[in-house]
């Protein structure tokens, strides 16, 4: 321990797990959390709701809620599951199971399924989406490749694999991850892999074929102890996993943990820096309780358009991080008493951006992650918004009564259920998933130098503006960042030297 005080900016996932690390790590004597809202956990919300007949709860996510636990990023993530002791809370879902197996993207009216075998994906049904792509793909290493710097999702997979495959399904998965627009969103930074198979590999198949023989990647035991590494090798080869009681155990377990094991981190809620300016050793953080703190170093993963407002006027920092914009999602749970209601089994069904609806995409949640229900119901949820959130919801703005009446509309057109929800939940989640539109990669660079040059590497940044939107890219953006401070408090760090390496 030092005389170091370390200032994390944002109480999310990725602030939580930033503080976590530091404290595990014992790289400073103090350190303060400062979280705007009451509560923390950001995006991050599980609640049960009562039914006031049946008393039975129905378990609704207003956020993320289930993770992926394979490769590098996935054991991270799951590490700190083990190390907080939830391993008797987590339901791992199988790969062979239905609910792994089966999405869907509704096309033309209908629930289409992803294929998951080679007789699927030959031979797809008149008019199903899926029709034409194995004969498209058989073409895409013909293709020459490209040499921009960066392009759309949309142009790099309508170049290499037509326009129908770009329109139809990659839009659909764009809803699916990003909630954005494929047209302006970065291959580069959103689908590095597709990227890096074209400027290897020179064709997108023909890399896939080659990684079918390629050597596994390297074990990456040596950062776990044996008891946590044999709770990631148990479930590193599920589909997804979940919490019992929903995500929020991770984000309320690492708080918890924070409070009871570690006295010399102080997590403040209703609190937020004001302002942030270099000092002579660090960053002079002035917050919205009054008080300044003379920070050694301050790690910000509050988005990136709210950290530009904290920064001296004349920085060549904020133009840079008010170039990634956000969208807004609206997200509504839906209960119904009766089980098994829905007409296909499986995780969900995705929406392109060529097909007319109110939803982007619906989850199924009963389905997506059995054994969270006290008593068997059907749940359901509608991410409903993102790019498409002035065009479903009009200038004059949102009400949840209407959106909950476009949800249930959906419903009802694309899985035929009209029956009342006897439970249901409206959240809307403004600018909550950062857009990698095209150059991003470009912006981090500059990013990473104007830190080191006007902040002296003493204000690092970390969460879901830069380097992934997932649980378990903001896990392992706050790992790294703490990792390197960790070498020394007084070393230069942004949280952004990936990029530059
Ligand atoms: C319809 C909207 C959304 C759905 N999920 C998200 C949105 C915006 C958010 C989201 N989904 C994924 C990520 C990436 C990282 C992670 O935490 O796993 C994020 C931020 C993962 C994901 N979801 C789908 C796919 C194909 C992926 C990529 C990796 C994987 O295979 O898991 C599909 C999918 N998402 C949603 C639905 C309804 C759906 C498929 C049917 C909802």
């Amino acid at each position: 321990m030092n005389n170091k005080h370390l200032v994390v900016l944002g109480g999310g996932v990725s602030g939580l797990s930033a503080a976590w690390f530091a404290a595990k790590s014992g790289l400073s004597s103090h350190i303060t959390l400062l979280e705007s809202s009451p509560h923390v956990g950001g995006w991050v919300q599980s609640q049960r709701n009562t039914d006031t007949h049946s008393h039975a709860s129905a378990l609704f996510e207003a956020g993320p809620r289930t993770l992926r636990p394979n490769g590098p990023q996935g054991a991270v993530t799951l590490d700190m599951v083990y190390r907080l002791g939830l391993e008797k809370d987590v339901i791992a879902v199988e790969k062979t199971s239905a609910a792994a197996k089966n999405r869907f993207i509704s096309f033309n009216g209908a629930l289409n399924k992803m294929p998951t075998s080679l007789a699927e994906a030959l031979f797809p049904k008149k008019g199903h989406v899926f029709r034409g792509v194995i004969a498209r793909g058989a073409l895409e290493p013909f293709i020459a490749k490209s040499t921009l710097d960066d392009e759309s999702i949309h142009d790099f997979v309508a170049r290499r694999f037509g326009t129908h495959v770009a329109d139809n399904m990659i839009s659909a998965l764009v809803h699916g991850i990003y909630a954005g627009d494929s047209r302006q969103l970065s291959v580069k930074s959103c689908f590095p892999f597709l990227w890096q198979a074209e400027k290897n590999d020179g064709s997108v198949v023909k890399s896939l074929l080659m990684s079918a023989f390629k050597n596994a990647p390297k074990e990456f035991s040596k950062d776990f102890s044996p008891k946590s590494l044999e709770f990631i090798k148990k479930i590193k080869s599920k589909s997804i996993y979940a919490f019992k009681d929903g995500l929020q155990t991770l984000t309320d377990a690492i708080s918890d943990d924070l409070k009871t094991n570690h006295p010399n981190v102080s997590l403040l809620t209703n609190t937020n820096a004001i302002k942030l300016s270099k000092s002579q050793n660090g960053v002079e953080v002035s917050t919205s309780c009054g008080k300044a703190i003379s920070a050694s170093h301050v790690i910000s993963t509050i988005p990136s358009f709210t950290l530009q407002h904290l920064l001296p006027e004349a920085s060549t920092i904020s133009p840079i991080l008010s170039k990634t914009p956000a969208v807004t999602v609206a997200v509504v749970n839906l209960a119904y008493k009766k089980p098994n209601i829905l007409p296909v089994t499986g995780f969900g069904y995705l929406v392109p951006r060529t097909q007319k609806s109110n939803v982007i995409g619906v989850i199924f949640d009963s389905e997506a992650v059995p054994g969270q229900d006290e008593v068997p119901m059907t749940r359901v949820t509608c991410m409903m918004g993102g790019h498409r959130f002035k065009e479903v919801f009009g200038e004059d703005g949102f009400s949840s009564e209407k959106c909950l009446e476009m949800a249930r509309d959906a419903i009802k057109k694309d899985l035929g259920i009209d029956a009342v929800p006897s439970n249901h939940c409206v959240h809307l989640h403004r600018d909550c998933i950062p857009q990698y539109t095209v150059g991003h990669e470009a912006r981090l660079k500059n990013l990473h130098h104007a830190l080191l040059s006007e902040f002296g590497g003493r204000l690092s940044v970390a969460g879901s503006s830069y380097l992934g939107v997932g649980v378990n890219d903001c896990v392992v953006s706050a790992k790294n960042v703490t990792a390197k401070l960790a070498e020394s408090l007084d070393s230069p760090v942004t949280g952004l030297e990936k990029v530059v390496s």
